[in-house]
């Protein structure tokens, strides 16, 4: 069997394995490399200032091989910054308004993945199956095959891929499109995702589908899937049923004093549409006065990218909407929105999420969104709760027991939550056996063996 070399911005570092790693891309591939073992080379997260980064620093765990580069402050401000997280980020959850293109940010981009691509070279062997993960690294194949690679290169994007209309705002998109096109495999979360990228391909002649899945485009012949993520559910489900111990997950149940919980699960970004479900919060409660101090709403929402100017003002833009609305709803003795910015440990997450009535996951665009699954994973199956979830979640395609909503209309998500705090014991037994039954089977295992499968496969 072949090595598996997995390259992705984000690494889920070895010393900070127990501690609470917000992002679904780290979590999933921890999961996925302990099982099969391997390196995952990916930046560190730090900078290395105005000189040159030090050569990649490796270090063992178990049986996985971490490679971490550093990156200049330079290179962190255009490359992660700038173009992925100001251009590719918003282009592809279709913000075209907050997009900000700048030349040299792209240039940035293109140096980075050469020099990603320089620094992996010594490592490789010609047995070796690449696989690189998220928009960061588009390029990468590209690089490699410049340097002579033959290696299986397979690509998994974890965010949403745009129509072409959406995409072709980006001055790049051709090159973009040309370095997708240097894999063997690329793989998608959703059907619909791998659509929009066929039709991109097809739109001004880029390339061609030969058939359902197998494409021909800038001298390169490759395919193409729907692959969705999933989560550890078995593991999951059984750090929640342990939770109840933990002494945080005892305290949030006592401070609630029996009131029925809703809770939310996110990084502080503008994709997971926070300020509509906070007002769809306060319209459900002003629709149902009997509700008013007979619910919390806990918001975990751990900062994020806060480098970057959209996402900063976001921060202050939420934190003022949750403070106002706890002013105009709340009383003496009921807060109704715990707003917490911390990163909490997935074990106590498991935990929380199993207290909650209702978990209300709305995000306005999403690749996949593993806090829907892993909310479901958390359930009581004697007594489980209900997961609202936006029909622009890539698991929205899978999550078939869900009160789905549109997270635009805060009418249709404050009427889902009154629907999911009433919803009878036989109903809800029903809609999350299915759920449970899906995401047992699909799991994040799964989900790599699928993947690597149809990679290796000539
Ligand atoms: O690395 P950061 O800039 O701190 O951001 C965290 C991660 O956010 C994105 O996660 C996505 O991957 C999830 C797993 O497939 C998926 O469920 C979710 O819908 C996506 O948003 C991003 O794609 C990762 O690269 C980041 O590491
Ligand atoms: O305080 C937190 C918030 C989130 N997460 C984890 O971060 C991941 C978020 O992944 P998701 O796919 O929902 O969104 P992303 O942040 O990747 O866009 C999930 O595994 C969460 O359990 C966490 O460990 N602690």
């Amino acid at each position: 069997m072949s090595r598996l070399i997995i390259v992705s911005n984000r690494v889920s570092v070895p010393d900070n394995k127990g501690a609470a790693a917000a992002g679904g891309l780290a979590v999933a591939l921890q999961a996925a490399l302990a099982e099969r073992g391997g390196v995952w080379m990916g930046w560190s997260g730090k900078s290395s200032g105005d000189i040159e980064p030090e050569p990649l620093v490796l270090t063992q765990d178990g049986n996985i091989t971490y490679a971490l580069t550093d990156l200049t402050q330079t290179d962190v401000e255009e490359y992660y910054q700038g173009f992925a997280n100001r251009v590719l980020w918003p282009i592809c959850h279709y913000r075209l308004d907050l997009a900000e293109y700048g030349r040299k940010e792209m240039a940035s981009y293109f140096r980075v993945n050469r020099f990603f691509a320089h620094r992996l070279a010594p490592l490789l062997e010609p047995e070796d199956t690449i696989w690189v993960h998220d928009y960061h690294l588009i390029p990468l194949a590209a690089e490699l095959r410049e340097m002579g690679f033959k290696n299986r290169i397979g690509f998994f994007l974890h965010i949403p891929w745009p129509p072409a209309d959406v995409l072709f705002t980006m001055p790049v998109h051709e090159e973009i499109m040309r370095g997708l096109s240097s894999y063997d495999l690329l793989g998608f979360q959703t059907k619909y995702d791998l659509e929009n990228f066929a039709g991109c391909l097809k739109r001004e002649g880029m390339g061609v589908e030969n058939s359902p899945g197998h494409f021909s485009a800038h001298g390169h012949n490759f395919r193409g899937g729907a692959y969705s993520i999933g989560i550890e559910t078995a593991a999951f489900a059984a750090f929640a049923r342990k939770a109840a111990a933990h002494s945080v997950v005892r305290k949030a149940r006592q401070s609630i004093e029996g009131r029925d919980l809703i809770i939310g699960v996110d990084r502080l970004d503008y994709s997971k549409g926070i300020t509509q479900r906070i007002d769809a919060f306060e319209r459900f409660i002003t629709n149902n006065p009997a509700h008013q101090r007979r619910v919390t709403y806990l918001q975990i929402t751990p900062k994020s990218r806060s480098e970057v100017p959209e996402y900063e003002a976001m921060q202050h833009a939420v934190a003022e909407q949750a403070g106002r609305v706890n002013g105009a709803i709340g009383t003496v003795d009921w807060v109704p929105i715990r707003y917490i910015n911390r990163s909490i440990s997935r074990p106590v997450l498991a935990g929380l999420y199993r207290l909650a009535k209702v978990g209300l996951v709305t995000p306005l665009r999403d690749g996949m969104n593993l806090v829907a699954k892993e909310y479901v994973a958390a359930q009581d199956p004697d007594d489980p709760g209900v997961l609202v979830l936006s029909r622009f979640a890539g698991a929205a395609r899978e999550l078939k027991g869900a009160l789905l909503v549109n997270p635009y209309d805060v009418d249709d998500t404050a009427n889902a939550l009154t629907r999911g705090i009433n919803m009878p014991l036989e109903e809800r037994r029903e809609r999350w056996r299915g759920m449970m039954d899906h995401l047992l089977e699909n799991d994040v295992s799964r989900w790599c063996d699928v993947f690597l499968a149809d990679l290796r496969a000539e």
